[in-house]
């Protein structure tokens, strides 16, 4: 068998009346995977399969050889919605507190997630009072402290400053380096870049699939975003 954290066979999802990905084929190791692509392509739609909560029309999509959304998969799972998850009447801590107890992780994470996450200084702030940006480091720390496997980010570094965003993708890389596979959505082109490999889908289909370097020497391009449209409009 191989190797894959998630394999994904013939994945169908309709939406209303919108079939939003068809008949799509994925395997997933380790490593950063970025899944780029323009607002409503199906990226969140695509993450929330891996995580069990979508319903799907067809296909299989399995999590270290377990069906997505199944209990085992629970602690080995982490997973940022674009809305952050944290309580806003709790502070960070209280949350970080909260969630802990819930997936039984030792109370010692706290302190290091809030560290991995860059919020030491505000684990006693109400989240109501923080910004979005650190409101939406707390959802990552939450994430973080069951020591997932597996890490779905929808678009984490959105209203975050450049040096933030680097701080975050020097701590996705990290994770991956320690085994995670790290799984990052992003509709920022430039974000492709750090990745270790890129997915570009559009309107549902992954339409390239490489290394940045791979992709923008296939396309013939510096840029992903270049790269990006001569894919889509390859008579341009
Ligand atoms: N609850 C829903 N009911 C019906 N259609 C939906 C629903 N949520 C999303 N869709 C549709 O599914 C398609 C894919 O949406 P999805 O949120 O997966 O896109 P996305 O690539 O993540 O976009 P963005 O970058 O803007 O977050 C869109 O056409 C959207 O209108």
């Amino acid at each position: 068998m191989m190797n894959n954290s998630v394999e994904i066979r013939g994945l169908t999802v309709v939406r209303g009346t919108r079939t939003v990905l068809r008949d799509l084929d994925l395997a997933v190791g380790g490593g950063v995977t970025g899944l780029l692509g323009p607002s409503g392509c199906g990226k969140t739609t695509l993450l929330r399969c891996l995580v069990g909560v979508q319903q799907v029309k067809g296909g299989s999509v399995r999590v270290f050889g377990e069906e997505a959304g199944s209990p085992v998969l629970r602690p080995r799972t982490g997973y940022v919605t674009q809305a952050a998850s944290v309580y806003d009447d709790l502070t960070v801590a209280e949350n970080l507190r909260f969630f802990g107890r819930v997936l039984g992780a030792d109370a010692a994470r706290a302190d290091t997630v809030l560290e991995q996450v860059d919020l030491a200084d505000h684990g006693d702030q109400v989240v109501s009072r923080l910004s979005g940006g650190q409101r939406s480091r707390a959802s990552l720390a939450v994430a973080l402290l069951g020591e997932p496997d597996l890490l779905v980010l929808d678009e984490p570094t959105v209203g975050l400053d450049p040096v933030l965003r680097r701080d975050l993708w020097q701590l996705f890389h990290r994770l991956a380096d320690a085994g995670a596979a790290v799984i990052v959505s992003s509709h920022v082109m430039d974000e492709a870049e750090r990745c270790d490999r890129l997915l570009l889908m559009r309107e549902g289909e992954i339409i390239a699939d490489g290394t940045p370097d791979a992709i923008r020497e296939r396309t013939g391009t510096d840029d992903i975003e270049q790269a990006f449209l001569r894919i889509v409009e390859p008579a341009a």
